[in-house]
């Protein structure tokens, strides 16, 4: 017999994803808990044109807020856009954020600060922000300022100014036009007096402080915040782009799904977002119940 029974298909109707989960099912049956890490844009929302109308997936908040709900289970989103941008998008409260690719962190808040509020909406804790990129703030913003004037003239760029990074879209611009972006880019980071460095994404290039952190380091962060010491959880991160590997890596003896990519150092990958929400939404039903103790497979 299959390690998972034939209903737990029927809740994803996505047969490309087959094999991921019996991979999954088998490990969430050898897991006292499950670790759920996602990215959001290209994974839980599709890449649209205009950045600010980014949205999850109909039914993705729902799944997220199953497993949110669910017992010895984790919920992160880990994401570049700014957290408070992620947190408002994402249509689901009281689970741990990172935005700005890590540089900025929120635990939910505690039990009884949830309590206080009735249990319904989830107040969540401070915004924990990396003390370099706190520093680097100003810098960035005369940066975003200075690359949003020299493209002035390019139709179709956007500059998304984040505080703690800024990010140059040019999914709008004509490719004969790109390597003026990217001049523009770099010649506004030469000119500032600061440590920056330009990263890539899909479309875009992203101006961060020059910082040894990463999503990697904020799936490290979460882990030891939500993982028992003493226990073994299986953790699990789907992602589509290629900052999404440096969290690949690190997760050991967890699982990486990566979402319509090439190269990947992910376990699997799954074609696109959609396929994230149905790996998302067996997760949450099926899926979770496959862990040790659960009263249900095992
Ligand atoms: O880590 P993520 O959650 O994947 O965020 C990465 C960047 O996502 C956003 O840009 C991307 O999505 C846009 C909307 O679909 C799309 O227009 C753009 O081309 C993509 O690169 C976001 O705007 C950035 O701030 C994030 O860093």
């Amino acid at each position: 017999m299959a390690p998972h029974d034939a209903d737990d298909r029927s809740a994803t109707d996505h047969p490309v994803l087959d094999p991921v989960l019996d991979d999954l099912a088998e490990r969430l049956a050898r897991a006292d808990g499950l670790l759920f890490l996602s990215d959001f844009d290209g994974t839980l929302a599709p890449i649209v044109e205009d950045p600010a109308a980014a949205a999850p997936l109909d039914g993705v908040p729902e799944s997220l807020r199953e497993l949110r709900d669910a017992d010895r289970v984790a919920v992160g989103l880990v994401s570049g856009r700014a957290l408070a941008d992620l947190r408002e998008r994402a249509g689901v409260s009281g689970v741990h954020f990172a935005g700005n690719h890590g540089l900025e962190l929120q635990e939910p808040a505690d039990a009884d600060a949830s309590a206080a509020s009735g249990g319904e909406e989830r107040p969540d804790a401070d915004v924990e922000i990396h003390p370099a990129a706190e520093s680097a703030a100003d810098a960035i913003g005369s940066v975003a300022d200075d690359v949003a004037s020299r493209l002035d003239e390019i139709d179709g760029a956007r500059v998304e100014d984040k505080r703690v990074t800024a990010t140059v879209h040019y999914r709008g611009v004509d490719d004969d036009a790109v390597p003026a972006v990217e001049r523009a880019v770099s010649e506004a980071v030469d000119d500032v007096d600061a440590e920056l460095r330009i990263t890539s994404g899909k479309k875009i290039f992203e101006i961060r402080p020059d910082v040894d952190w990463d999503k990697g380091a904020a799936v490290e962060w979460l882990r030891d915040r939500l993982v028992p010491k003493s226990e073994n959880w299986l953790a699990i991160y789907v992602g589509d782009d290629v900052t999404d590997e440096d969290a690949f890596r690190t997760l050991e003896e967890g699982r990486g799904i990566a979402v319509g990519r090439e190269e990947t150092e992910a376990d699997h990958v799954i074609p696109d977002p959609e396929a994230a929400r149905a790996l998302t939404r067996w997760v949450a039903g099926a899926g979770r119940r496959h862990l040790v103790g659960d009263g249900g497979e095992n």
